[in-house]
Parts: C-alpha cells; sequence; structure tokens
C-alpha cells in the first residue's frame, strides 16, 4: 500500500525521520512510539500537510507529492489536534469535506447519526474537547479514501464512542477495503481492533513490531 524510498524529514536541520526502504502493506496498522519520537510529523507527512525529502508512493503508482490531487482523493487524516476556523459549524464543514471529496450520497448523514452528534448547527468554537474529536472522526471517515489516518483518534473519547471507532474501522476495511494507520497511547484498547501489523516510531525511523 505505502512505499518508502529515501525518505528523510528534518525540521530545519533537525533530523525527525529517515525511512531509507520499507513498504507498508494494505490492513490496520497501529503505529507506537513515545512522545515526541514522530508519530505525527509522519502522519503529517503523509497527510500532504508538510514537505519531505524523497518518495512516498501510494499502492505503487500515486506519487504523494508529485500528485497532490490524486493523493488528496486518496488518503483522509483525522489529526490528534484538530484546528478548523471557530466561527464554522460542524455541519458547513462536513458539507465542504463531502462536496470535496465526492463522498456517496448520504454518508454524511449516516456518519452524523452513527456518532449521535446533535450539536453540529453550533459553531465550531463552542465544543467540548470531546466534541471536536468526533467532528474531525466523522471527517476522517468523509469520501472513499484508500488510507485513512487517525492521529490519537481514542483520546477525549467516552468508552461507548471508542467501540463505534473501531466497529466503522472494521467495517470500512471489510465494506470498501480501506487501510488505516492509528497511533494510539493506549495499548489495551488497540488489542479490539484486527490488526495486520504493529509499528514502532524510534530512533528516526519506522520499524515493524509485529505482524497478525
Ligand atoms: N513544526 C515543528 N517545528 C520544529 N520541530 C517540530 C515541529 N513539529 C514537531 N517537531 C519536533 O519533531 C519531533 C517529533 O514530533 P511529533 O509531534 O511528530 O512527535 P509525536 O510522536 O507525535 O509526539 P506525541 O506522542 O507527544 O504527540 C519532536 O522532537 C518535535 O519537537
Amino acid at each position: 500500500m505505502l512505499t518508502f524510498r529515501n525518505f528523510n524529514k528534518y525540521y530545519g536541520n533537525h533530523l525527525v525521520l529517515s525511512i531509507p526502504e520499507l513498504q507498508i502493506p494494505a490492513g490496520n496498522h497501529w503505529i507506537k512510539g513515545q512522545n515526541g519520537s514522530g508519530k505525527t510529523t509522519l502522519f503529517r507527512v503523509l497527510g500532504g500537510l508538510i514537505p519531505y525529502q524523497g518518495n512516498i508512493l501510494l499502492n505503487q503508482s500515486i506519487n504523494l507529492q508529485a500528485q497532490p490531487l490524486l493523493h488528496r482523493r486518496h488518503i483522509n487524516l483525522g489529526e490528534a489536534a484538530p484546528l478548523y476556523p471557530g466561527f464554522l459549524t460542524g455541519t458547513e464543514l462536513i458539507n465542504l469535506f463531502a462536496q470535496a471529496r465526492k463522498a456517496p450520497a448520504d454518508q454524511a448523514t449516516t456518519l452524523i447519526k452513527y456518532f449521535n452528534t446533535n450539536y453540529l448547527h453550533q459553531p465550531v468554537r463552542t465544543y467540548s474537547s470531546g466534541m471536536l474529536k468526533k467532528l474531525s472522526l466523522i471527517l476522517a471517515f468523509i469520501g472513499r479514501p484508500s488510507l485513512i489516518l487517525l492521529d490519537e483518534p481514542l483520546a477525549t473519547l467516552d468508552t461507548a464512542t471508542v467501540e463505534l471507532v473501531y466497529n466503522l474501522i472494521q467495517e470500512y476495511n471489510s465494506k470498501h477495503q480501506t487501510s488505516f494507520l492509528v497511533t494510539s497511547h493506549q495499548d489495551a484498547q488497540m488489542s479490539q481492533l484486527t490488526l495486520t501489523a504493529t509499528w514502532l516510531v524510534q530512533n528516526q525511523t519506522l520499524t515493524q513490531l509485529s505482524v497478525s
């Protein structure tokens, strides 16, 4: 699914990640790593938010940096601490994302009901952190991407909503062959997910810890 070749990410002179050659197959992947190891940086690179050196290919064909439009159609990013303009409502953001990603009809409505979000008519600045997280998850699941990146999706969610997130990941995986990269500091909860492999970000690189 993802191929890294001579990949390096620096902030100024500070090397944060270096992956000379790596393949990540399709499926569900859990990315672990200590605070400051580079997980969010990796996701921001894969989400097309920050530049990098080298090549990353999706499905052997889409070069993420050279084909930004295809990239955006195929990879969705749910950020750990999303920032949205506070004056927009959740509904406005969802409509915008659904239109931009050519989402299937009724997908947004189904997701809104699924996450029981009855507050989306209010501006984003009035949301609690859990309410904001649910909105960011709806936005991450909108469209039909090949890959969804979820950075700390479980943080600030109540137990019932965590369960909903797992079930939706499994559903997208089996029905639409969507792959997932998920970071979490919550080991016990991640074990509920059927994982293809677990990875560790450490010493400025990404290594595979285990395969299911
Ligand atoms: N915009 C930035 N400019 C400069 N350095 C940055 C920037 N963002 C992150 N870093 C540095 O890159 C390294 C990796 O940070 P990153 O946020 O990717 O880690 P993380 O694994 O997601 O951490 P956490 O688990 O605490 O969220 C850290 O040393 C951090 O200081």
